[in-house]
C-alpha cells in the first residue's frame, strides 16, 4: 500500500443509481441518482473521523463502497491498498461494520453463538479470539448477556454485542453507520467510551456516520459532512463552526444591573438583571475581549457559551441548498 496515499483513500469516487418509475401503463421512466457524486478525501490511519449529512446526502452509499457492497460508477477507491468491491473477502478480515439499524447476530441464538460463528468464519488464531473476546466482554460489560438470545436483548445491549462481533478479528478499520441510534444516555456512554479506548490503545481506524453530533464532539477531531452527495466540509469541528459563520457567547456577570455593554466585536443579544449575553464570531479569540470588558466594566464572573452545533450545521445545509 502506498502510505502516502492515506489508509483510506477516495479520488473522484462517484455512485449513480438507475431508478425506473411507473408513469403510466406499460411506460416507465429511467432516472440516475447521483448517490454520491465526485468525492475524494483520505484517512489516516489511527484517524477517527465523523462522516455526518441530512437524510439521503450518499453517507450509507460511501459506506457501503468502502466496504465492497457497492461498485463505484466513478473514480479510485482503496482501503489498505485494496480495491474493495474488486477484493471483498480480502478485505473483510481487515475492517469492521456495524450498522445502527440492521444486526450482524443471530437473531434467536445465544450472543456466544455469533461470537462463534465469527471465530471460523475470520479464522481467528484461538488464543487471539480468546483474548478479543474477553477484552470486549469486559469493556463492553457483555459477561451476564452471553448466553441470552439476541432477540431478548435491549437495543443498546444488542448495539454493545454487535460492536464486539465486529470487533473479534482485530479489524484495522471500523466503520460505523450510527452506532448510538435509539440508544439511552447510559448506553451512549459506554459506546462513546468504548471507541476512544478502541481508538487509543489499538490505533484502530474509526468513520463513524451518525445524526448525533455529541458522538462526533466526544470522539472525532475531524469531521466530513456531505451533501447531495458532495463533500461540502472536511476539517476540525472548530472549524466547522467558523464556516458556518456561527456565534459564540459570552455570559456576563456584573456587579449590579446596568446598561447594555458597548465593547468594539460584540454585541449585546439579552439583558437580565445583572447578566448579559453577548455575541461575538465564532472564529475570534476571546481573551481581548474579555480584556475589554475586565477594563471597563465591574464583573463578577464570565463564561463562554459555543455555539450550538447542530444550528451551525442545518444552516450550514440551508446555504448550499440555495446556492
Ligand atoms: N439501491 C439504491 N437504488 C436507488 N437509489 C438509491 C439506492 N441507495 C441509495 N439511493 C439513493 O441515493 C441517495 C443517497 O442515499 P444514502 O442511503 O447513501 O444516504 P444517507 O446519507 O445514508 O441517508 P440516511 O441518513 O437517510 O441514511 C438517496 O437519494 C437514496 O434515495
Amino acid at each position: 500500500m502506498a502510505d502516502g496515499e492515506g489508509f483510506i483513500a477516495l479520488e473522484k469516487v462517484g455512485k449513480v443509481f438507475e431508478v425506473r418509475k411507473k408513469t403510466g401503463f406499460l411506460k416507465r421512466e429511467r432516472r440516475e441518482v447521483r448517490a454520491v457524486d465526485s468525492i475524494s478525501f483520505t484517512v489516516a490511519r489511527g484517524e477517527m473521523v465523523g462522516y455526518i449529512g441530512p437524510n439521503g446526502a450518499g453517507k450509507s452509499t460511501t459506506i457501503k463502497m468502502l466496504t465492497g457492497i457497492l461498485t463505484p460508477t466513478s473514480g479510485r477507491l482503496r482501503v489498505a491498498g485494496i480495491d474493495p468491491s474488486r477484493e471483498r473477502t480480502r478485505l473483510a478480515s481487515r475492517i469492521g461494520v456495524v450498522f445502527g439499524q440492521r444486526t450482524t447476530l443471530w437473531w434467536d441464538l445465544p450472543l456466544t453463538d455469533s461470537y462463534r460463528l465469527a471465530h471460523r468464519m475470520y479464522r481467528i488464531p484461538d488464543a487471539r479470539y480468546r483474548e478479543n473476546l474477553a477484552r470486549c466482554v469486559e469493556l463492553l460489560e457483555l459477561g451476564d448477556l452471553l448466553d441470552v438470545p439476541v432477540r431478548q436483548l435491549s437495543l443498546g445491549q444488542r448495539m454493545r454485542g454487535d460492536i464486539a462481533a465486529a470487533l473479534l478479528h482485530d479489524p484495522e478499520v471500523l466503520y460505523l453507520d450510527e452506532p448510538t441510534i435509539g440508544l439511552d444516555v447510559v448506553s451512549k456512554a459506554k459506546v462513546r467510551g468504548f471507541l476512544k479506548e478502541l481508538n487509543a490503545e489499538r490505533g484502530t481506524t474509526v468513520m463513524l456516520t451518525t445524526h448525533d453530533l455529541t458522538d462526533i464532539e466526544q470522539l472525532c477531531s475531524r469531521v466530513m459532512v456531505i451533501d447531495h452527495g458532495r463533500l461540502v466540509y472536511d476539517g476540525s469541528l472548530t472549524g466547522l463552526h467558523a464556516a458556518g459563520e456561527g456565534e459564540r457567547t459570552l455570559v456576563v456577570d456584573l456587579e449590579r444591573e446596568l446598561p447594555p455593554i458597548e465593547v468594539p466585536s460584540a454585541r449585546v443579544v439579552r439583558v437580565e438583571g445583572p447578566r448579559q449575553w453577548l455575541a461575538f464570531p465564532a472564529g475570534q479569540s476571546a481573551a481581548p475581549l474579555v480584556a475589554h470588558l475586565a477594563a471597563a466594566y465591574p464583573l463578577v464572573d464570565l463564561s463562554v457559551r459555543e455555539p450550538d452545533i447542530e444550528a451551525v450545521i442545518a444552516k450550514m445545509y440551508a446555504e448550499k441548498a440555495v446556492s
